[in-house]
């Protein structure tokens, strides 16, 4: 097994980063300058992490900050309704907002993600409102790496980090690279490499890693070499529907492949995916089997309109699995 977790601990995994809206364009086929009608969703690639989690029955919590009205306190209860531990979230007292992201489905294939980002609450998460004895209770500490753009939500992460590391919890860093946030290419490559030396299991797509590397095309194998120098087990490069690669420490590569789905829109595959794959870690499956869940689990959230509510249950998982075909 790739990664072996203390399963003395009450929860699966505790996430840090933001919790947010999502409005989703109902019109499909549209720019956004012609979409009048948006739904609600809880969004947030972290947010969606835990919620796709308690959907396939783990024990998930979060750490964040959300607006102190009506958007923070619809977030904080859905995910609680959703069977996430909602204890460690706060409200923000300074009247700063969640951030919202207005999807665009133009087409399949051209979706985009509009992102309003300024002064959000869940930058504003500081060390001091980070528990360690909340962080012990896990076995594993999801780093979203978009907390990591500014203070003081990046000592934040970086607090959670030391306790994960002093009480034996895994820290997994989900790249999740968003550049609505970040100020230059160079803040992000040296705060996303401080996280991934520190983290047992990196996943990003491969436009991410060439964010932490700051470079425009690195290559798997160049990635991998640099980051098992230091404390990564196992790193997990996507792409797309090529689909996905997972490394281990000890040299075995796997390649999971895309399932082919009806797409409805792009987004949501990352966080989908996270979640299935991170479940059937904790299961003990084998990484190849984790590889096989999360393509699928994206495939179908990628067929429905939300990231959060459309995360699918084991049943569905497995039910692609068996029958599903594969790209390529
Ligand atoms: N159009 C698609 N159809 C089916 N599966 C997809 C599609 N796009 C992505 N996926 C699945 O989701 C995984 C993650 O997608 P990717 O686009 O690489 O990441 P992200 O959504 O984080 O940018 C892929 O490895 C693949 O298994
Ligand atoms: O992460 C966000 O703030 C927005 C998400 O909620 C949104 O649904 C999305 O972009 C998900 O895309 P993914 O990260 O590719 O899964």
């Amino acid at each position: 097994m790739a990664i072996t977790f203390n399963n003395d601990r009450p929860l699966d995994i505790i996430a840090i980063g933001r919790a947010c809206l999502d409005l989703n364009a109902v019109e499909y086929n549209r720019p956004l300058e012609e979409t009048m009608t948006f739904r609600k969703y809880v969004g947030g690639s972290p947010a969606n992490i835990v919620i796709g989690g308690a959907k396939l029955g783990l024990k998930t919590g979060f750490i964040g900050k959300v607006s102190a009205d009506q958007h923070g306190r619809f977030i904080r209860e859905y995910m609680t309704n959703a069977g996430v531990d909602t204890s460690s979230i706060v409200f923000d007292n300074e009247g700063r907002k969640s951030g919202l992201a207005f999807t665009e489905i133009i087409s399949p294939e051209e979706c985009s993600i509009l992102m309003y980002r300024e002064n959000v609450a869940d930058l504003y998460l500081t060390a001091d409102e980070v528990n360690a004895d909340d962080i012990k209770q896990t076995k594993m500490l999801l780093v979203s790496g978009t907390a990591l753009a500014q203070s003081p939500s990046r000592e934040a992460v970086f607090k959670a980090i030391q306790a994960a590391s002093a009480h034996d919890v895994k820290v997994v860093f989900e790249l999740d690279y968003r550049p609505y946030t970040w100020k230059s290419d160079m803040e992000t490559a040296v705060y996303y490499h401080q996280v991934a030396e520190k983290a047992d299991v990196v996943i990003g797509t491969r436009e991410e890693f060439n964010k932490m590397e700051n470079v425009e095309e690195g290559t798997n194998e160049e990635s991998v070499r640099r980051l098992f120098r230091y404390s990564p087990q196992l790193i997990v490069i996507k792409h797309g529907v090529d689909g996905s690669y997972a490394y281990e420490r000890n040299g075995t590569v796997h390649h999971g492949k895309a399932y082919k789905t009806k797409v409805l829109k792009t987004f949501g595959a990352g966080d989908s995916y996270a979640s299935a794959f991170l479940y059937a870690l904790l299961q003990e499956k084998t990484v190849e089997q984790a590889l096989h869940y999360g393509g699928a689990s994206a495939a179908i959230v990628v067929s429905k309109h939300s990231s959060s509510e459309a995360m699918p249950t084991e049943e569905e998982i497995i039910e692609l699995m068996a029958n599903g075909e594969t790209h390529g």
